[in-house]
């Protein structure tokens, strides 16, 4: 089993002293951390252990920490005093990041995550820092997966990799986890030895969240069976990136062509059209890209594509939002026509549409974009293809009757929902491949 990049170096649980240094070196250049800290043991461990093994470091890497007051709890405020002078006492910048919009009523564990995220990448941004670190420990990883088996579809499904080493967030910050081989009894222990002390949160035991129940029940997952899903996820992510390379073109604006011919003697093909081979992996990214969606088709949408390809007979289906559309051994994917919505682009405001394109309204005037916006047909696009790309480019508005172009004061590019709000480390080259295919600039390159 040959490990990726952007991986844990083994497969075995780790002490937190061990799994520091090797952290430290598995850097490829003087890095400024942000270690995000909460105040309780994880991160205080992390915090501490970096801090002291830093000391006697000259690669020049800098420490920097960040605590998020989520303002749900009457002692967070406190908490994050705490851990100022925690920090204070050893000469770490520290800053307190408060998340002061109003409270969702529900998904509040999914609205607080969002939020520290958002508040920790800003606070990344204005104090330079090139990466964000988390304490997230191998009992965190058992019950994400734990959580995710519960739901998923069986074996080789990639969330069950669980938590990469390193994610990137909004294409711009990479989240490192140098801890998630090791034990939280074990980063407690080190603490207890070292005389310090750490939060506990009560909501760490509140069983109305799955998180807890499944961290009470026993978990049949275990370091090994992970290590292995995450490499066969890299693998095909990897297998896919290849195959998205050699194959598929981009013949319009978010229009794709693959040659099949071509692509069905693609040497990673061992089993042409089946569930594991390179080109399941492929098209089911590309049907969530090209139709907007955060996430891969479900196996049975993804067997039925698969089927109609094997059989080798013209036809025509969606998938994700993405039509495809084959004529002999061409296959054309877009956007199908279907659920098409208009969005308002306020004054100085930045938006997502459809899943597929980001813009930025740098005019103070309030904008709108609708579908249909001009498309340039060449002659070899099937008819069906090019009726849904006169209706599923975006065109800008101004809010009154008559509608404007202003691409001079609008700035707007491709949005990838896939993979450009979270992208697992796994997922590099398959996001790297995508890179070239929508002649984008490059994802920022990982520092570990
Ligand atoms: N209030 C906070 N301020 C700063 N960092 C935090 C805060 N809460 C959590 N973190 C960071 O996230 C890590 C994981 O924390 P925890 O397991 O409590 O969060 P979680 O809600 O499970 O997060 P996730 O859902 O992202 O896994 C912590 O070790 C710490 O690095």
């Amino acid at each position: 089993m040959t490990l990726p990049a952007a991986f844990p170096a083994t497969p075995a649980e780790m002490s937190l002293d061990a799994a520091i240094p090797a952290f430290l070196a598995s850097l490829k250049a003087p890095t400024t951390l942000l270690v995000a800290v909460s105040g309780g043991s994880d991160s205080i461990g992390l915090l501490s252990s970096l801090h002291d093994h830093l000391q006697a470091d000259t690669r020049g890497h800098r420490l920097l920490a960040a605590t998020v007051d989520h303002q749900l709890r009457r002692e967070s405020c406190d908490e994050a005093n705490w851990v100022r002078a925690f920090c204070a006492q050893r000469n770490i910048p520290h800053q307190v990041l408060t998340w002061t919009s109003e409270k969702p009523k529900t998904g509040l564990p999914a609205a607080a995550r969002e939020a520290r995220y958002r508040l920790l990448a800003q606070a990344a941004d204005s104090l330079g820092a090139t990466a964000i670190v988390t304490g997230h420990t191998l009992d965190d990883q058992l019950e994400t997966v734990g959580m995710r088996m519960a739901r998923t579809e069986g074996a080789g499904a990639p969330g069950l990799a669980g938590m990469a080493p390193a994610t990137l967030y909004e294409r711009r910050h990479w989240i490192l986890r140098p801890l998630l081989s090791v034990r939280r009894q074990a980063i407690r222990d080190a603490l207890i030895s070292r005389n310090l002390v750490w939060i506990d949160d009560p909501s760490n035991e509140d069983r109305r969240y799955e998180r807890v129940r499944v961290r009470q029940s026993q978990s049949s997952v275990d370091l090994q069976s992970l290590t292995e899903a995450g490499c066969l996820r890299a693998e095909r992510s990897e297998a896919a990136a290849r195959w998205i390379d050699a194959n598929a073109e981009r013949i319009a604006d978010i229009v794709l062509r693959i040659d099949l011919a071509k692509a069905i003697e693609f040497p990673a093909s061992t089993s042409p059209w089946g569930h594991d081979s390179a080109e399941a992996a492929a098209l089911s990214a590309l049907a969530a890209i090209v139709g907007g969606k955060s996430f891969r088709p479900a196996n049975e949408a993804l067997t039925r594509l698969l089927d109609q390809l094997a059989e080798g007979r013209n036809f025509r289906m969606t998938l994700s939002g993405t039509l495809f559309v084959r004529r002999r051994s061409e296959l054309f994917l877009t956007r199908e026509r279907r659920g098409l919505l208009p969005l308002s682009l306020p004054a100085h405001s930045e938006r997502i549409w459809d899943g597929r394109y980001f813009f930025h309204n740098l005019t103070s005037e309030d904008l709108q974009i609708a579908p249909g916006g001009e498309a340039k047909i060449a002659p070899e696009i099937p008819g069906t293809i090019a009726a849904a790309m006169r209706q599923n480019r975006p065109q800008i508005q101004t809010l009154g009757t008559e509608s404007e172009r202003r691409s001079s004061a609008v700035h707007g590019r491709f949005h990838l929902a896939l993979i450009d709000h979270i992208l697992p480390g796994f997922d590099l080259p398959l996001a790297q491949a995508l890179d070239r295919l929508f002649d984008r600039e490059a994802t920022p390159f990982c520092p570990i």
